[in-house]
This record gives C-alpha cells, sequence and structure tokens, in this order.
C-alpha cells in the first residue's frame, strides 16, 4: 500500500517552525553550515496503535499521533526532500511531570524536539508508537519485532537505522528510514530485492518496505521510498573497522580479501542474472557512434569528466590532470571492455560485514554525490572492484601504517581480492582497473575536502601513486 501525503495544516506548519532549530543538529541534515529555506512537501498520517501509545508511558488516555513530515530543504546545491517522522502527543503540565515524564517535560529527553500548544513533539525514528504504525503500513514479507525494545544505531550514517530484536530478544531486523526521499526508484531497496529473488544469499533480504506518493516542488505527482527494513546480520562486524584493526596489528588480510572477492564476483554474477548487461554500451573501440561513448571511449570520457568535476571543487588538483590525461589516452586507445551491467557502484569496505564466516554487501544507493540516473546506470563490474581496492590504502593509513609495510600490507589485500575475484593478471585488465581506481580516487578528494579534511592525505597519497 503505498501511502499518500496530505496538503500540510496548521499543527504541521508549527511543527516544522520547531525542526528549524532542531534539524541542523542532526548527523544526517544535508545542508549544515548553510541557511537552507525550509518548506513543507506534505505529510503522512500514520494510524497510531493503542497499544503503541501505552507502550511509551508519556500519553493520557487521548493517545498520540504519528506524522511523517515531509521537507524540502534547499540551500545552494542542496535541493532534497527530507523525511521527518514525528510522535505528536499532549504534553503534561510542566509543574505536574514526575518521573519518567519529567524528561518530556522539561525537554532533556534527547528525543523529544520540543512543544508546540500543549503537545510535545517527539522524533519519531526510535519510537514504538512510529515503528509499529510503519510496519503496519509496509508492503513485504514482514518479521516478527519487538518494536518496545528498538534501538537506534548512533554513528557516521546518511540515514537513520534502528535495530529491532525478534520476539526472543536477538536483532531480527534493520530498519532505514531513509531521510532523503526521492521518486522512483532506490537502489538501496530495489538492488537487494531483485538479488535475492535471484536467489543470492550475500545481501541481507528485505522484510518489509514502504512507499509514499506525494506532490513533487514541480507540482508533478511524485512516488518512492520511506525506508526499509532489513534482516539483521548477527555477530557483524563492519569491513573498514575490521580491516584498520588488521592494519593496525599487521595482520595479513589477504586470505579475507580473497574470500570478499569470491563473494562480489557472485554479486556480479547475480546482478547479471537479475538485470542482464547492457549490449548497447559494449561496442569496441572504432565502431561507428551516434550517441554516448561506448565501450573504452566511455571509459575514457568519464574519467575526463570526473577530472573537470573534481578539479573544479578542488582547484589543486589541476597539478595532476597533465597524468590523469595520459591515463585517459592509454584507456581509450583499449581494444575493448567487458559488458556493462547492474553494480554495487559505491563499493568500499565500510559497506560489507563479516559475520562468521561470511561477507554480506549493503547499502547499495551509489555514490551520494552522484545524480538517481548515474547510480543506477549499467556500469563496468570492475569498478566496484577498484572501489574495494581503495579502501585497503583507506584502511592502511588509519591503522597507522606508512611506507614499505603499508605497501606491503596493501599489496596482500589487493593481490586476495583480486585473485578471489578472478581477474586476469592481463595488461589491459590492470590497466582499465588502474583508470577505475583513479577515478574513485579523483571522487574521494572531493568526498574528504567537503567531509573529512583531515583525512585528504589518504586519496592525495592514492593519486601520487596511481600516476607514478
Ligand atoms: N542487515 C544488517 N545487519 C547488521 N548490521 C547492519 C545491517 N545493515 C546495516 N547495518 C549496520 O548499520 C550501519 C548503517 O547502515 P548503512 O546501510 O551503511 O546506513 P547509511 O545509509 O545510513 O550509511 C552499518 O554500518 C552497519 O554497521
Ligand atoms: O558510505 P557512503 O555511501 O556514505 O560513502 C561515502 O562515504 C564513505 C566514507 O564513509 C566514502 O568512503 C571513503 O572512506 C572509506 C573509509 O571511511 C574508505 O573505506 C573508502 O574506500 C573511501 O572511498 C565513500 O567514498 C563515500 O561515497
Amino acid at each position: 500500500m503505498t501511502l499518500d501525503a496530505r496538503a500540510p495544516d496548521d499543527r504541521d506548519r508549527q511543527v516544522l517552525d520547531l525542526l528549524r532549530g532542531w534539524l541542523p543538529g542532526r548527523r544526517w541534515y544535508p545542508a549544515k553550515g548553510a541557511t537552507a529555506e525550509l518548506t513543507l512537501v506534505g505529510t503522512v498520517a500514520l494510524p497510531a496503535g493503542p497499544a503503541g501509545a501505552a507502550a511509551h508511558g508519556r500519553t493520557d488516555g487521548a493517545g498520540s499521533e504519528v506524522r511523517v513530515l515531509l521537507v524540502r530543504a534547499h540551500a545552494g546545491s542542496v535541493d532534497v526532500v527530507l523525511q521527518v517522522p514525528v510522535v505528536l502527543e499532549r504534553a503534561l503540565p510542566v509543574q505536574a511531570a514526575t518521573g519518567p515524564d519529567a524528561a518530556t517535560a522539561d525537554g532533556a529527553d534527547d528525543a523529544v524536539v520540543g512543544r508546540v500548544a500543549g503537545v510535545v513533539v517527539r522524533d519519531g525514528a526510535g519510537d514504538p508508537r512510529f515503528l509499529r504504525a510503519w510496519l503496519a503500513a509496509a508492503e513485504g514479507p514482514g518479521a516478527d519485532v519487538d518494536v518496545d525494545a528498538a534501538r537506534v544505531v548512533t554513528g557516521e550514517q546518511s540515514n537513520t537505522s534502528v535495530v529491532l530484536p525478534g520476539t526472543d530478544g536477538a536483532p531480527a531486523g534493520i530498519l532505514k528510514v531513509l531521510r532523503t526521499v526521492a521518486a522512483g526508484e532506490n537502489p538501496d531497496i530495489d538492488v537487494p530485492r531483485h538479488l535475492v529473488d535471484a536467489g543470492w544469499d550475500g545481501v541481507p533480504a528485505p522484510l518489509a518496505w514502504a512507499t509514499a506518493r506525494w506532490t513533487a516542488p514541480d507540482g508533478t505527482r511524485a512516488a518512492g521510498y520511506l525506508g526499509v527494513l532489513s534482516a539483521f546480520v548477527p555477530g557483524a562486524r563492519d569491513g573498514f573497522e575490521l580491516a584498520c584493526e588488521a592494519a593496525r596489528t599487521g595482520t595479513d588480510l589477504g586470505a579475507l580479501a580473497h574470500e570478499l572477492g569470491a563473494t562480489v564476483a557472485g554479486m556480479h554474477a547475480a546482478l547479471v542474472g537479475a538485470y542482464g548487461t547492457d549490449e548497447a554500451a559494449d561496442a569496441t573501440a572504432g565502431a561507428p557512434s551516434a550517441g554516448p561513448a561506448t565501450g573504452p571511449a566511455a571509459v575514457a570520457q568519464a574519467l575526463t569528466t570526473r577530472l573537470a568535476w573534481a578539479t573544479a571543487a578542488v582547484p589543486g588538483l589541476a597539478a595532476r590532470a597533465a597524468g590523469v590525461r595520459e591515463v585517459v589516452a592509454r584507456v581509450a586507445a583499449l581494444a575493448s571492455t567487458p559488458p556493462r551491467q547492474r553494480v554495487h557502484g559505491d563499493l568500499h569496505l565500510g559497506q560489507v560485514l563479516r559475520s562468521g564466516d561470511r561477507w554480506f554487501v549493503i547499502d547499495f544507493e551509489g555514490e551520494p554525490l552522484a545524480p538517481l540516473d548515474a547510480r543506477t546506470r549499467p556500469d563496468l563490474a570492475l569498478r566496484d572492484v577498484a572501489g574495494l581496492l581503495r579502501s585497503f590504502d583507506y584502511a592502511a593509513a588509519v591503522g597507522g601504517l606508512g611506507g614499505a609495510a603499508a605497501d606491503a600490507w596493501t599489496a596482500s589485500a589487493r593481490a586476495g581480492l583480486l585473485r578471489g575475484y578472478g581477474v586476469q593478471d592481463d595488461p589491459a585488465q590492470a590497466l582499465l582497473l588502474r583508470a577505475l581506481e583513479l577515478d574513485k580516487t579523483l571522487y574521494e578528494v572531493v568526498y574528504e575536502a567537503r567531509n573529512r579534511p583531515a583525512w585528504a592525505p589518504i586519496p592525495q597519497a592514492g593519486l601520487d601513486r596511481l600516476l607514478a
């Protein structure tokens, strides 16, 4: 069932006024440091069950209300629709509040956004009333989870994830509340659904998903995903943390990287099974082409475009332009490139989980800095391999390795990944991979300049190595 957003009412507008002060403090708010224009696009009203109200223990007999506000945030090049679920509950008079209600009344509770006209506005994402209503409105096979024991995941995430235990108390699902909603396909949900349907079990299975329809700022009716509940991978360890620790302790990563390579090869085969390949983009060099570049020319063109984009964002990169162009020229002269297919699109060690003796792949939303059509376009599978190769550089640096020790550690991890994936020892493949690594490194230079300037030396050193 797709939920229909209705036009905002006065209460929504009061809540939006509260959100103006609250949103800029959220990790996922995309317009930090800028003064964004915030307007209401619409509101999805979710029915709050009476059991949910009682479970939270903060409402009176009148119960509470769950609303999902869709808020357009516009600041310069940022123009997105944010999803802000809130729970509205009747406020107790401040002087009457004691015990658990005191926090609500005095605003010391982290989940409290503020008060409007006798109503306490609470952040909905981890609230049992929102979660219960969300599950009731979602589609998919579903799961038996205990919303009252939900735990919001903290950390550097662009969405809000909530871990939900099953009836035995062990985590059973993880709900990703998408903070930016967009019309149409969402690769982060659609790709795992296709992979599971294709019989691949290296991705956590989507258990439930919710969609909504709203009126876009240009007046057209838009429909898209609000979030997804995925099967929880028990005892999962983030691949980047694991690799950094290995680097820090001087532990060889070759064997684990080999298994990861095999997992990624399995994922690529399943993606071909689910989506096929794009033959139109695979013409060999010299083939007549009236439309967009194909084959090696397309890789060369993409790298040239990436260089221009990155140099505009980080002007210091101009000093490396000649070296990049040399690689562009060599790639353009290749005889052919492998068929294009659906890929992960932003594969790095932070997108893989290690559980027991297996790797799982998550987060299929593609490069967050790229437009949606570019993130869902068929591409070279080797681009994902290149992304992981770049990650080994990051893990070595963050793990404190430098010089010959870093070279030896990354060489073993790289060799393991390439062997596990099945990359042939062939000069044309090596050149293609180098071009794709270069492409990713230019992206990383911009990503770090915008998000983590202290880490900018990591991709800068990668550029030196790739252009040497
Ligand atoms: N299915 C899962 N099982 C266990 N942990 C998960 C699962 N999916 C995600 N996580 C954990 O939640 C974190 C956030 O997930 P991610 O998809 O990367 O969110 P975001 O898009 O907000 O970055 C991940 O780093 C991972 O540790
Ligand atoms: O995980 P996201 O989809 O948000 O991806 C973005 O952020 C990543 C950092 O969290 C960034 O990855 C870069 O840093 C990683 C270490 O934190 C490293 O393992 C990757 O190799 C490196 O690219 C990613 O590029 C960006 O799109």
